[in-house]
Parts: C-alpha cells; structure tokens; sequence
C-alpha cells in the first residue's frame, strides 16, 4: 500500500529502493560499482540525510554533492534513466504532497548537474550541441 512519505524510515526506504534499482540497471550500475566503485555501506547512510535534509529539513547532510559528480562518464542518458528510476520509486511507494517534492526536487537538482556539466545547453535546457 502507498503512504505519504514523512519520516526518516520513509527517507530510508526510498533510498533503499532506489539504489536497488540502480544496481539491477544495466547503464548505470557499471558508473556506480565498476567506475566510482561506491562503497554502499557508505553511501546509502550518506543518502538518507541528504534526502533528510532536502525533503524533511533535518540538516543532517553537509556537503556539496555536484562536485562527486563533475568527472563522472556520464550523459544525458543516464540522467534520464536516474530520474525515470527516482521517479519510479518514488510512484510505487509513496503519494502525496512531499512524494510529489521529492520528484519534483530530484528532477530539478539532475536538471542543474546537467546545467554545469555543459550536459544541457542553459538556453533551450535541450542537450547541448
Ligand atoms: C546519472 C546520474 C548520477 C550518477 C551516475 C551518480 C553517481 C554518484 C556517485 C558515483 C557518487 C559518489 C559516491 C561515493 O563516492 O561514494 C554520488 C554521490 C552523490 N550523489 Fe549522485 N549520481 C547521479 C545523480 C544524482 C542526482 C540527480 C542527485 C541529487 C538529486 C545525486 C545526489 C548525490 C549526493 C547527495 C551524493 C553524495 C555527495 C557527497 O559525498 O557529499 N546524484 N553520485
């Protein structure tokens, strides 16, 4: 059954799910364990206060995650496959006001790596020539 998402051990399913998700995915789950080599131990906890902090307001991430991501091999595809597979998560598990701020967030934040990584042109937010 979907419920609204409100606390943290609704932030941890999501990230939970999510990156379950990432490691079945064929195109992105060779960036995360065969490029970057995340230690999922790591970065799952690192991933709850982020989503903490953005959706719930807890402040319990510190950092500035654009920069783990600038040399990273990937393109507009695989951004798009990150919010589709967000996005999916987001609709098999919860509704509600804050489940609609999370894809809504999620999609705006992949829009913004796109915009500095020169992924998305910052004129017609299409891909860049
Ligand atoms: C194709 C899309 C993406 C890929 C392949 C990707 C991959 C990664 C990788 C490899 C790391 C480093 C993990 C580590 O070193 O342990 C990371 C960190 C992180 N990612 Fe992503 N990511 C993507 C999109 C996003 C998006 C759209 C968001 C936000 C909505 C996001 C939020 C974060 C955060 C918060 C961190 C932690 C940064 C820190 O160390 O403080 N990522 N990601």
């Amino acid at each position: 059954m979907k419920r609204e998402l409100e606390n943290e051990e609704d932030i941890k399913l999501l990230v939970d799910t999510f990156y379950d998700a990432v490691n079945q995915d064929k195109l992105l789950a060779p960036v995360f364990n065969g490029h970057a080599k995340v230690v999922w131990e790591n970065h799952l906890p690192l991933m709850y206060t982020f989503w903490s902090t953005v959706l719930l307001g807890s402040m319990s991430y510190k950092g500035y995650p654009f920069q783990k991501h600038m040399n990273l091999p990937i393109g507009q595809v695989h951004f798009s496959r990150w919010v589709e597979l967000f996005t999916q998560t987001i609709d098999e598990l919860f509704e509600g006001e804050k489940a609609a701020e999370a894809k809504h967030k999620a999609t705006n934040i992949a829009q913004v790596f796109q915009l500095k990584m020169g992924i998305l042109d910052p004129y017609t937010r299409q891909a860049a020539v």
